[in-house]
C-alpha cells in the first residue's frame, strides 16, 4: 500500500520522530476487528471471553460473522475498537436526551443506546438517504426502543430542538484518514484541498450542532481523520467562535493520548481532547474532544408539541391490547402509540413540533393492522426482552437457519395457535405465528439470508 506523498510529507514534518512508526503503522495489514455485546441481551460467554477494548464499556476485540445468530438477534454489533471510544466519552446517562447528528450506519447510536437503557431519548440522524434505512436496519437489529430516527440536513433540526438535548454527538463526516489501512480506496479521493473542504462542511455542521446543546449540556465531536485542520483547528475555531462552550477533559486510557495544541492556536484546553493513534493503540485512529456549554446561556423553548399520525380507532386499540396482553404480557414496550397509514407505532414522549422535519422511524415499529387483526413487526421483536415475554418458543440452530432463509418450520409438538417470540439460544429472533404443527415465517424479506457451513463456529 503506498500513502499519498503530500501526506507522507505532511506527517512528517508534524510528528518528527514519531513519524516512522505512525507511517509504518498505517502501511500494515488492519488488524483491529472489534464488537460490542448488547447489555439487554443474554451474551454467550464466547463473546464475553476475547480480550476487552480498554477504554469501552461492552467493547471486545475480534470479529463476530455477519451470518451469525448475534449479529442477526443484534446480540453484538461489529466495530473498529478506536471508533468505540466516542460513545464511551458521550457516554448519557440514563434519561437523558441524546442526539446523534451523523448517524449512519449507526455504530456510536447503538453505543449510546447502550447507555440509555431504552431511557430518555435517541434522536439519530442521517442525511443520506440510502444510508438513513441502514442506520434504521441496525437502530432495530439493535433492539432500541426509545429512537426517532430522522433523515435531515442539520440546519432543518437547529430550529426544531434550540437548546434541547443534554449530549450531541457529531461524528462528523471526514478526509477519513484513519480508513486508509481498512479501505485503501479512502485514499483515491484524499488531498491537501480535500482535507479543507472536509474542515468547512465540519464548521457548517457544527454551527447547527451547537444550537441544539441545551445550557449545561454537551457537544461531543469526532473525525476518523488525522488532519489537525478538522480536529484540534477545528475544536480551536469552535471555542472561539462560541464562547459559551469549552473544552473539558476527556478521560484517557489504553494508549489513548492528549490532542495536541501545537497543531492548532496553541490554546492548552486542546490537551483536553483526545487523539487516537495507530501506532500506539489496537485501532485505526479517531480523534474525540468533549465540550461542555455554560449553564449561565439563556436557552430558548422548543416550539409546540410533536403530533405524529393518527390515534388508534377503537378496533385497532382492542386488536393492540390483545396482542399485547397474550403475547407480551408486562413487557409492553412504552410511548405514545400512533399510527401511520396501517403501521403502528410507540412514540417517544414530550417531542417538539415535528411538522419541518422528515422523520423516517417515529418510534419504535410494533406491527400492522391488518383487516381484523395485527401482525407484530420484527423491530418490536428484536426490542423484546425475551425473559419478560409471555409466549416465546424457543428453536435450535438448524430451525433458526430455515428461519432466516425464510422457511416455515415444523413442530413435532406445538403450542397453542397464536403469535410466539422465537428464540434462539435466548436471543430474540422475529415473530412466528403457530398453526396447527407449523410456524409461519414472518422474518423481513428484504433481510432474509443462507447460512453457510463456514458461517458457523
Ligand atoms: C463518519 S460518518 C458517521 C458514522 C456513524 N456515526 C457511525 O458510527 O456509524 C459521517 C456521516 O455524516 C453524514 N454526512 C455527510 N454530509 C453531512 C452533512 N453535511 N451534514 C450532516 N451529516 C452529513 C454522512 O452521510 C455519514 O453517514
Amino acid at each position: 500500500m503506498k500513502l499519498p506523498d503530500d501526506f507522507i510529507t505532511k506527517y512528517q514534518r508534524l510528528l518528527g520522530a514519531e513519524a516512522p512508526a505512525f507511517l509504518a503503522a498505517l502501511t500494515e495489514p488492519a488488524n483491529t476487528a472489534g464488537y460490542r455485546v448488547n447489555p439487554e441481551r443474554q451474551v454467550p460467554a464466547k463473546l464475553t471471553s476475547a480480550p476487552t477494548v480498554p477504554y469501552a464499556p461492552w467493547g471486545y476485540f475480534g470479529t463476530v460473522k455477519g451470518r451469525s445468530l448475534v449479529h442477526q438477534s443484534g446480540t453484538v454489533y461489529s466495530q473498529e475498537p478506536s471508533a468505540m471510544f466516542v460513545g464511551a466519552t458521550a457516554a448519557p446517562a440514563r434519561g437523558e436526551r441524546v442526539l446523534d447528528l451523523c448517524a449512519a450506519p449507526g455504530g456510536k447510536t447503538t453505543h449510546l443506546a447502550s447507555y440509555l437503557q431504552g431511557t430518555g431519548l435517541l434522536v439519530t440522524n442521517e442525511i443520506n438517504r440510502k444510508r438513513v434505512r441502514v442506520l434504521a436496519e441496525n437502530v432495530e437489529r439493535f433492539g432500541v426502543a426509545n429512537a426517532l430516527i430522522l433523515n435531515d440536513s442539520p440546519d432543518t433540526l437547529s430550529p426544531v430542538f434550540p437548546d434541547f438535548f443534554d449530549k450531541v454527538l457529531v461524528d462528523a463526516p471526514c478526509s477519513g484518514e484513519g480508513m486508509f489501512r481498512k479501505d485503501p480506496g479512502a485514499m483515491d479521493y484524499w488531498s491537501l484541498d480535500y482535507v479543507d473542504e472536509c474542515a468547512a462542511r465540519q464548521r457548517e455542521i457544527l454551527t447547527e450542532a451547537v444550537k441544539m446543546v441545551k445550557p449545561g449540556g454537551q457537544l461531543i465531536y469526532s473525525t476518523c481523520t488525522f488532519a489537525p485542520e478538522e480536529d484540534e483547528q477545528m475544536m480551536a475555531w469552535l471555542v472561539k467562535t462560541f464562547p459559551d462552550f469549552q473544552l473539558v477533559p476527556v478521560e484517557k486510557t489504553g494508549g489513548v493520548i492528549d490532542a495536541k495544541p501545537e497543531w492548532a492556536d496553541g490554546n492548552p484546553d486542546l490537551k483536553n481532547a483526545a487523539r487516537l493513534f495507530p501506532n500506539r493503540l489496537q485501532g485505526e485512529g479517531h480523534f474525540v474532544a468533549k465540550l461542555q456549554r455554560a449553564t449561565t446561556a439563556e436557552g430558548v423553548q422548543p416550539h409546540g408539541q410533536a403530533h405524529l399520525g393518527t390515534a388508534l380507532t377503537g378496533e385497532q386499540r382492542r386488536l393492540w391490547a390483545d396482542f399485547s396482553r397474550t403475547v407480551l404480557g408486562d413487557a409492553a414496550p412504552t410511548g405514545d402509540l400512533v399510527t401511520i397509514k396501517d403501521q403502528l407505532f410507540a412514540v417517544p414522549a414530550n417531542l417538539p413540533a415535528l411538522k419541518h422535519a422528515h422523520v423516517f422511524r417515529p418510534g419504535l415499529h410494533l406491527g400492522t393492522f391488518k383487516k381484523n387483526r395485527f401482525e407484530p413487526a420484527y423491530a418490536l421483536a428484536l426490542a423484546s426482552d425475551p425473559q419478560r415475554v409471555t409466549q416465546t418458543l424457543a428453536i435450535d440452530q438448524d430451525q433458526w437457519i430455515a428461519w432466516v432463509h425464510g422457511e416455515a418450520l415444523s413442530l413435532t409438538t406445538a403450542p397453542a395457535k397464536g403469535w410466539y417470540l422465537l428464540t434462539c439460544d435466548h436471543q430474540p429472533v422475529g415473530f412466528g405465528k403457530v398453526v396447527g404443527q407449523t410456524v409461519k415465517n414472518f422474518f423481513p424479506k428484504g433481510l432474509r439470508f443462507t447460512v453457510y457451513p463456514d458461517d458457523l463456529d
